[in-house]
């Protein structure tokens, strides 16, 4: 299964490219990265990136493909589809859990399903911690020519299997923790060292 790991946002709340910041000395996103080499499900590991961010991203060894429609997460699972059934991730997601990433993986594979996306218990989605299939690049289209960017409401009126995060064992919910501002580095910090 392909990894993407979306880079193509604006970091407005950060100030200042958030993917690119160091944390012990290496780039954010490449954090993020290395604990998708974890994976035992994922062979290969595509960035979906802005223009602006391919050939730095290029220089630290990975593969990027550039997102050419810059109109938010569903763009850059829209541009990650063309390379086939992915697994999508943020790029500023540095504690994933290989296990939950596999995990995921498993269940996208067994129910056949146009999308496997994870679900709190109040209805919350976490669309960029999951599995798409190249069977929602129809609706994801038609969405897109029609001016609709919300990727939680395509998820919602696809045919999507969900993984419900509270049945899980409760360590794998750091996965989910995201660098949005400064704030987010220093707890970053606080939790990787
Ligand atoms: N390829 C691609 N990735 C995107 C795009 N917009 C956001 N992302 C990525 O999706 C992830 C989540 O993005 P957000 O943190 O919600 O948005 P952001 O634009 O990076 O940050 P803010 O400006 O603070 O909202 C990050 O890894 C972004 O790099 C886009 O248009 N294309």
């Amino acid at each position: 299964m392909i990894a993407a790991v979306l880079a193509g946002g604006r970091s407005r709340r950060f100030g200042g490219d958030k993917l690119l910041v160091r944390i012990d000395g290496k780039p954010l996103i490449l954090h993020t990265i290395e604990r998708l080499e974890l994976a035992r499900e994922i062979d290969r590991i595509v960035v979906i990136s802005s223009r602006e961010n391919a050939d730095r991203i290029r220089a630290f060894g990975y593969d990027v493909l550039v997102d050419t429609l810059m109109i938010g997460p569903m763009g850059g699972i829209y541009t990650a589809l063309s390379l086939g059934d992915a697994l999508v991730v943020a790029g500023d997601m540095p504690l994933l859990i290989p296990e939950f990433v596999d995990f995921i993986i498993d269940m996208f594979l067994e129910a056949k399903k146009p999308a496997c996306v994870p679900r709190w218990a109040n209805g919350y989605l976490e669309p960029l911690h999951a599995a798409y299939s190249k069977d929602f690049l129809p609706l994801l289209r038609e969405k897109i020519e029609g001016g609709d960017y919300a990727i939680n409401r395509a998820v919602r009126e696809s045919d999507a299997c969900y993984v419900d995060i509270e049945k899980l064992p409760e360590e794998w919910r750091e996965s989910f923790f995201n660098v949005n501002t400064r704030g987010d580095v220093g707890k970053l910090k606080e939790r990787i060292v």
